[in-house]
């Protein structure tokens, strides 16, 4: 299998580097060679770590040596399945699935590793909606179990069989679900994160105590607050956005602290600051 990865941020990084694990030949894109370069170091320390702790099959070189890192989208045309990992901005993405549909292979399959955009609109962008799938992978990809496998209102069944078992043999565990705002994962995680914001903005507690309280509690393996950092808060204000407009109920209105941070540019993790700062 020829996998492809558009975007080589955390989440693209990430994807690559399990799929070159799993021994898939893989073909990384960003738009600019200074993103594939960081996304490079980001995929080769987490190879280090891993193999340091004996998790790796093969020499992290071996694997590193199964991905290419490319500008040019024309270097997707042969691949049998494009995951698409860029920001979360509907516009974008249909833009950029408008091309991948021109450019990819006539039986190759798209996919969206989208937090929360309608799986069903994107698959009409790309012009081949019964191969086209939400594949959701966690963050941090080479760490987290799960791939939610989001089926859009025309996906085959072909396109569903090929992808869960792809995840498989990514060592990941895929779970079902149907084409809904924020899908699972997000309608549930995302709500209490913009709550842990919201207390931050009401006076309610100090960051750290409000992460404290639900790790200690609630035996969460991250705070909310460090997990939005972590996320992204511009991530995670898109994803409260779709939740927003797409359910159509104020109980998903973001948080106006967390519009705000995103307006100042205080991302969390990938900026340098955010509930809290990073060096
Ligand atoms: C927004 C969306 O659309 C969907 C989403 O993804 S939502 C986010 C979902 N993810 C989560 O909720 C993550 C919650 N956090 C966790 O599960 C855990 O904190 C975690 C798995 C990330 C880290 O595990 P942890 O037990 O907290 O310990 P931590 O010490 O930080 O890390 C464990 C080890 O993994 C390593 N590690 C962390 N990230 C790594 C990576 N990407 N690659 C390799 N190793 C990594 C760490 O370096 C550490 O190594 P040492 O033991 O040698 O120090
Ligand atoms: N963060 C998370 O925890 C999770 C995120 N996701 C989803 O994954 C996707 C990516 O998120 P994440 O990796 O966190 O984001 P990042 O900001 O880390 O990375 C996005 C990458 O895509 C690049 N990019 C932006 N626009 C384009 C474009 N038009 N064409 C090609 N590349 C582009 C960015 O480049 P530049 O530097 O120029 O912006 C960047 O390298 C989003 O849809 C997000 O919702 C899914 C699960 C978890």
């Amino acid at each position: 299998m020829k996998f492809g990865v558009i975007g080589a941020g955390q989440m693209g990084g990430g994807i690559a580097q399990v799929a070159a694990q799993s021994g898939f030949d893989v073909v990384v894109h960003d738009q600019k060679q200074e993103f594939l370069d960081r996304g490079k170091g980001v995929i080769q320390k987490s190879l280090a770590k891993l193999h340091e702790k004996g998790k790796l099959s093969d020499a992290p070189d071996t694997v590193l040596g199964r991905i290419q890192f490319t500008t040019d989208l024309k270097d997707f045309a042969d691949c049998d399945l494009v995951v698409e990992a860029i920001v979360e901005n509907q516009g974008v993405k249909n833009d950029l699935f408008r091309q991948l549909g021109q450019i990819v292979k006539a039986d190759g399959i798209l996919a969206s590793n989208t937090s929360s955009i309608p799986i069903t609109a994107l698959a009409a962008a790309s012009g081949r909606p019964e191969q086209f799938i939400g594949m959701h992978f966690m963050n941090p990809v080479p760490l987290m179990q799960l791939v939610e496998v989001i089926r859009g209102y025309q996906t085959s069944d072909e396109t569903t069989r090929i992808v869960t078992e792809t995840a498989e043999k990514m060592g990941k565990t895929p779970l079902a679900c149907n084409d809904f705002p924020g899908f699972v994962s997000n309608r549930i995680l995302m709500p209490m994160l913009n709550e842990a914001i919201q207390c931050v903005m009401e006076g309610v507690a100090e960051p750290e105590a409000i992460d404290g309280i639900m790790k200690l509690g609630m035996n969460h393996p991250m705070g909310p607050l460090t997990l939005a950092d972590f996320i992204g808060l511009d991530t995670c204000l898109a994803i409260m956005e779709v939740l927003h407009q797409g359910l159509g109920d104020d109980k998903y209105r973001p948080s106006p602290l967390l519009r705000k941070m995103v307006q100042a540019g205080l991302l969390g993790r990938k900026s340098g600051e955010g509930f809290y700062k990073y060096n």
